[in-house]
């Protein structure tokens, strides 16, 4: 017994300082895997795991590298500058937040086909909470059972190819709208010049046409039915233009608050105090969002209602029968929609999709302006498929080869989302032999993408002979749609744009009638050209920070039309 308790001492005395070390090492271990699991840049500690990170800028602690964005400057293009020093895989904290850049074809091929999945979630955005309703939209919302049911509407329904093709006489409407407007304002102008009132410019701001023309059209395709009357006012009934008036105020609103830089998308800790006063902001905006929708969504279901159509029948009916908010009311069983989702959608399709066409259009109009005998060549291709008794329709595009690749040229110099929309993983994987942690941020530089030396030929030059087939290069087989890693102007994978189709239509068509209907030429006076050497007044391609990137200045011109009169004004 006694030599028991000897025994029970002895192990008592090495058991007691054991367990003091033990218990030290594992609150250490604890302390140093809390810290890791914490850690936000600069942290000593992370040294060792920083070894196996894609290089980057060195981050400074909480702010990381937000210090190296210029508000004045696009970010693509500092992204892009970084990546000459760092390379094509390239990680900046953006904030507390790990942010992946990828730069070059390469990589980007690398990324989408070993990681498209894990990457198809998306960062948490103050944007997604308020304007995307609670992330119930398909741009907000995480990868998942919710989201793919959504897609799958979107594919199937919304932005089928079916849908897209008998929407074209809504886009046809819009198009010739804008013409027509295009016009007046030339014919005013001239007039008022005749009469000595408003000096001898006849200018015309475009960008703001253009992107009336983006809205309106998205407006259309909403609610006109893609079989309507070809008249312009009897395809639009659902909604009055005071109604569209106010929708479009709270589109662009929300454009301009999800442009805006918010601290707490980067540094949570920011999220609880909105001292720059962005949240109160949107909660506003998406309660009058909120509003002006779902009275739109009841009026469609009290017209249904009145016309005794009840889900089931709107579910018999094809397609072309049904505008957008009646196929949203007829989803049915799983996939009935609640009214929030239905409301972020309506302003998924419009906030998506109206200002990457009109900004595409815009900068398509404005390299042409560069390049007067690309400007001529496409001219003469209208005059000779379309002539010029009658406007340009949408089945002209297919015999407009140099149309097409003037478009495609300037998708590629111009992608309207230079950065796409961020893409996020929620699980640890590796990417070109470095570790990228879990809940990184992912940027594909689609702007970057598209000048990369090593898929372009004189990659900064607008060639849109480059896609042609008597052009010897190996451009000319190019797709966009993301089969060919070096033109992804709508980025490719399960998060693809799904109204890519649409998008390039409404540019092709836009683009097509206003080269057909109109000649056009820079005011002497334009305040953002420079002059050549040739004395031509150059236009600045500089670019306007922003999600969706437009021209830094509005695109003023000279207008003069080129098709008689009474060839605009067939309704
Ligand atoms: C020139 C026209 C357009 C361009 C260049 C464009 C480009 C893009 C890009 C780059 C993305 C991000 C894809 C990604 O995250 O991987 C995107 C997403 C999206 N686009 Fe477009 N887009 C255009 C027109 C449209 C149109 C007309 C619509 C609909 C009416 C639309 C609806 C959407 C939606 C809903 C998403 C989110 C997809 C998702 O998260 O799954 N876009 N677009």
């Amino acid at each position: 017994m006694e030599s028991q308790l000897v025994l029970i001492s002895d192990l008592q005395l090495i058991l007691v300082p054991l367990s003091i070390v033990v218990m030290v090492l594992v609150s250490w271990y604890f302390m140093k895997w809390t810290r890791l699991a914490a850690a936000g840049p600069g942290e000593k500690k992370l040294k060792k795991l920083q070894q196996l990170l894609p290089p980057g800028p060195k981050p400074w602690p909480i702010f990381g590298s937000l210090f190296l964005m210029d508000p004045q400057e696009a970010a693509h293009l500092t992204f892009g500058r970084l990546a000459e020093k760092y390379g094509p895989l390239m990680l900046m904290w953006m904030g507390s937040s790990p942010t992946l850049l990828i730069s070059n074809a390469a990589m980007a091929e690398s990324f989408f086909k070993n990681h498209d999945q894990t990457f198809a979630h998306r960062p948490y955005m103050l944007a997604g909470k308020h304007l995307g309703f609670q992330f119930s939209n398909v741009v907000f919302s995480s990868y998942g059972p919710y989201y793919s049911r959504l897609r799958k509407i979107y594919t199937l329904e919304l932005l089928s190819p079916k849908r897209v093709s008998l929407s074209q006489g809504l886009r046809q409407i819009e198009v010739r709208l804008l013409l027509q407007s295009v016009l007046k304002d030339s014919l005013d102008l001239q007039s008022c010049s005749a009469a000595g009132t408003s000096g001898n410019v006849s200018v015309i701001n475009m960008s703001s046409k253009l992107q009336t023309m983006g809205i309106d059209n998205l407006v259309r395709m909403i609610f006109a039915r893609p079989n309507s009357s070809k008249s312009t006012a009897a395809s639009l009934e659902l909604i009055t233009s005071e109604e569209r008036d106010e929708l479009k105020a709270v589109v662009k609103r929300a454009v301009e608050l999800a442009g805006m830089f918010y601290i707490g998308d980067f540094i949570p800790i920011f999220r609880f105090l909105d001292f720059q006063g962005i949240e109160t902001q949107m909660k506003e905006l998406s309660q009058s969002m909120r509003r002006i929708v779902m009275h739109l969504i009841e009026k469609q279901r009290r017209q249904l209602l009145q016309g005794g159509i009840g889900s089931t029948e709107i579910h018999g009916s094809s397609a072309s029968k049904l505008n957008i908010v009646e196929v949203l009311l007829a989803q049915d069983g799983d996939d009935k929609l609640s009214d929030d989702a239905m409301t972020a959608v309506i302003f998924d399709f419009i906030i998506a999709g109206s200002d990457t066409t009109s900004v595409s259009t815009e900068w398509t109009l404005a390299e042409l302006l560069n390049h007067p005998q690309d400007l001529q060549r496409a001219q003469k291709e209208l005059d000779t498929v379309v002539g010029r008794e009658r406007l340009v329709e949408e089945a002209d595009i297919v015999k407009l080869p140099f149309l097409q690749a003037t478009v495609k040229e300037s998708f590629r110099l111009h992608p309207p989302a230079p950065l796409g929309i961020p893409h996020a993983c929620k699980e640890a994987c590796r990417l070109g032999g470095y570790d990228i942690p879990a809940n990184t941020t992912a940027m594909i530089n689609i702007w970057a993408i598209g000048r990369d030396p090593s898929h372009w030929e004189n990659p900064h030059l607008f060639s849109p002979q480059r896609f042609l087939d008597d052009d010897s290069s190996a451009s000319k087989n190019v797709t966009m749609f993301g089969k060919d890693f070096q033109l992804l102007p709508f980025l490719t994978g399960r998060r693809q744009c799904p109204g890519a189709q649409l998008g390039l239509a409404v540019v092709q068509l836009a683009v097509a009638s206003l080269l057909h209907s109109f000649d056009w030429s820079l005011p002497s006076s334009a305040s953002d050209s420079t002059t050549t050497h040739h004395h031509q007044p150059l236009l600045s391609m500089k670019e306007k920070p922003g999600l969706v990137t437009p021209r830094a200045t509005d695109l003023n011109l000279i207008v003069t039309p080129r098709l008689p009169i009474s060839v605009y004004m067939i309704d």
